[in-house]
This record gives structure tokens, C-alpha cells and sequence, in this order.
């Protein structure tokens, strides 16, 4: 997505404009998704009330979070086309608004989440607001290939908060579902670091295209395309899904497998147009979706 592609109300003041788009909305969405089918699939009701507030919480957290970054990183920002255009590298905002914001929604998502749901939803959530806004970004992005490998951790953490505001307690299912999203991240994301590579070049960071070549990256994306496979349907194997989720899962992770086949095996000339890429992260999109959403109709089905 370009920043320009945010979908931000058209009535917002632009200021109130800039602040949404702080939060990265386009990417939350999923990121909110995954946390509701987390809340969704786990054993037990929560009130209506209670499990809008808990998903609430996330949406604040992870926008926060998503504040926070740019904060950070509004020169390396400024360097790439992809992301020139955001609030702070187009100056329509200033920095330290930008980490006052992260800081406000970071701060209320888990006060909130912890008085209103529970104290150990609301720790992981303040984890994962660490992991991304600190771990990732400000540690291992600038300074190692495996910063999305080992940063992935931050965007698996919805669905196990989701999980943990309707139960309490962390046990195998949310964890899978944790690894399942850590090991979908790789392949997510370098199908686009291959076809972005020279901006990142150029802001210095040093993603794996980069630093590793092409021909590695693809290597790459083709194993973790298949340790997704068995990983994604190992909450069936587990006894935790039905058959529901488990065929889903397999037909999905068999898709991704095979548009992972597609481009990593291929060689690329300077004039290619990269489409087995786009395919593959527009998928990597559609997927995880689809496979949190056959979790909860698996759910909803059983129950
Ligand atoms: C360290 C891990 C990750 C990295 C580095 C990453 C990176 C990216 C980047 C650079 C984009 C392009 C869009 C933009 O310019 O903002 C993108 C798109 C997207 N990502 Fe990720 N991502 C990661 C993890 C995740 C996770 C965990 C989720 C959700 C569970 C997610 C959901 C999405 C979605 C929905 C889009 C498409 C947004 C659009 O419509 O333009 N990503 N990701
Ligand atoms: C609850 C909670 C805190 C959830 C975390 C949410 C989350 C999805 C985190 C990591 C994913 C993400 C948007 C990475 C973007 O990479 P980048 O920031 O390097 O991308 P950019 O180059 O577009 O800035």
C-alpha cells in the first residue's frame, strides 16, 4: 500500500486525518480481525460489551504501536516512495505529536484492558506494543536481515490477547495460533521487500533482499511457505478445530505453498513486473483472513 492509499474518512479535519492514518489502518485491519476470531474461537463467552472492549483495546494498542514507529522512523520514512507521503515525512504533522499520540493510545488501551478485562491481557498487550514499537523498530530493523523473522512476534500477539480476555490463561491452541501468524510473516513480507528492494536500499535498512540477495529471499520464502503448511493445520491434528478449519487450512496453506513454489524457484530480469510477488503478498493477506475466519464458523459450527 502507498500512504497515500490510507482509507480515511473524506469528512475528518485533516489533522484528525493525519492522526488515523498514524495508526495504520490498512494493516490493522487484519490485525483487529485476528484478535476477534482469537476472542471468537476461544472456550467460553465473554459479554458483548467486555469482548468489544477487549478488541478495542487492540485496535488502540496496535495503533499506538503504529504511532510509535513513525515517530521513530519519520527520516527513513522520508527516504522511500512507498512511505514519503506519510504524516510526518510530508511534514503535515510534528514528531513529537506523533509520540505523544502512540503514547496516549499505548498508555489507555492497556489501562483499559487490564480494569476492565484482565491483567494478563492487558501484560501481553503491553508485549506486544514493546515488541513492535521497541524490539522491532527501534532494535533489530535497522540492524539485521532477521529483524522481520524474530519481529514477526509482535503482529502474532492479537489473536492470543483475543484468546486470553475470554479465558485468562495462555494454553496450546492460542500459542499455534501465535506461531501460525510468526511463521506466515517471512513469506508476507519479503514477497514485498522483493519487489520494494531498492527503497529500502536507499533508506539503509537492511532487509533481506538487500542484504542476502534475491535468489536467498525467494529460498527462504519457499520454507517457511512449508513449515506454514503442517503449522496452520496443526490446531486440527491437536484436536483443538474440526474438520472444518482443518480442510481450510490445507487448501489454503496448499495455495500459498504453490504461489511460494512459483517465486521461489524463479530467476527475475532488471525489467520484470514482479507479478508471482504481488500475487503472493496479496494472498499472504487474503490467507490469514480466510484461515481465522474458518477458526471461528469451525467454532461456531461445533459448538
Ligand atoms: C514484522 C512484521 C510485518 C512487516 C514488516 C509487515 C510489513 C508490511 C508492509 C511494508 C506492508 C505494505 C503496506 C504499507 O505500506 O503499510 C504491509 C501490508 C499489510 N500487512 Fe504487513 N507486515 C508485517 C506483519 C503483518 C501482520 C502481523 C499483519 C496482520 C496480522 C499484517 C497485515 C498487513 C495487511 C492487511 C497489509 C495490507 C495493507 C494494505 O491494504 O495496503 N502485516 N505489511
Ligand atoms: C497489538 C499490537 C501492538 C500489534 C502489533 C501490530 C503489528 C501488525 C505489528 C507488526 C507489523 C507491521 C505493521 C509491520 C510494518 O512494518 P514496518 O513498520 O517496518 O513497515 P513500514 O516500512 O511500512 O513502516
Amino acid at each position: 500500500m502507498t500512504a497515500t492509499a490510507t482509507p480515511i474518512p473524506a469528512q475528518l479535519p485533516a489533522e484528525w486525518r493525519d492522526f488515523f492514518a498514524l495508526t495504520k489502518p490498512r494493516v490493522m485491519t487484519l490485525v483487529v480481525f485476528t484478535g476477534l476470531c482469537g476472542l471468537l474461537a476461544a472456550p467460553g463467552a465473554i459479554h458483548p460489551v467486555l469482548g468489544f472492549t477487549a478488541i478495542l483495546c487492540i485496535a488502540l494498542g496496535a495503533g499506538g504501536a503504529a504511532a510509535l514507529n513513525q515517530w521513530w522512523e519519520a527520516d527513513i520514512d522520508a527516504k522511500m516512495k512507498r512511505t514519503a507521503a506519510r504524516p510526518l515525512p510530508a511534514g503535515r504533522l510534528r514528531r513529537q505529536d506523533a509520540r505523544d499520540f502512540g503514547l496516549l493510545l499505548s498508555g489507555v488501551s492497556v489501562g483499559v484492558m487490564g480494569l476492565a478485562i484482565h491483567w494478563l491481557a492487558a501484560i501481553v498487550l503491553a508485549l506486544s506494543i514493546i515488541y513492535y514499537a521497541v524490539i522491532y523498530t527501534i532494535w533489530l530493523k535497522p540492524r539485521t536481515p532477521q529483524n522481520i523473522v524474530i519481529g514477526g512476534g509482535a503482529g502474532a500477539f492479537p489473536p492470543l490477547i483475543g484468546w486470553i480476555a475470554v479465558t485468562g490463561e495462555i494454553t496450546l491452541m492460542p500459542v499455534l495460533l501465535f506461531a501460525i501468524i510468526f511463521m506466515w510473516t517471512p513469506p508476507h513480507f519479503w514477497a514485498l521487500a522483493l519487489f520494494v528492494k531498492t527503497d529500502y536500499a536507499k533508506a539503509g535498512i537492511p532487509m533481506m533482499p538487500v542484504v542476502a540477495g534475491e535468489r536467498s529471499t525467494r529460498r527462504q520464502i519457499l520454507a517457511y511457505a512449508a513449515l506454514l503448511l503442517p503449522l496452520a493445520a496443526s490446531p486440527w491434528f491437536v484436536g483443538g478445530t474440526g474438520a472444518i478449519y482443518g480442510v481450510a487450512a490445507l487448501v489454503l496453506s496448499a495455495v500459498f505453498l504453490a504461489l511460494s513454489i512459483q517465486v521461489g524457484l524463479r530467476q527475475t530480469r532488471p525489467d520484470d513486473t514482479m507479478r508471482p510477488e504481488k500475487r503472493l503478498f496479496a494472498f499472504s493477506i487474503l490467507y490469514l483472513f480466510a484461515l481465522f475466519a474458518a477458526l471461528v464458523v469451525d467454532r461456531m459450527v461445533l459448538a
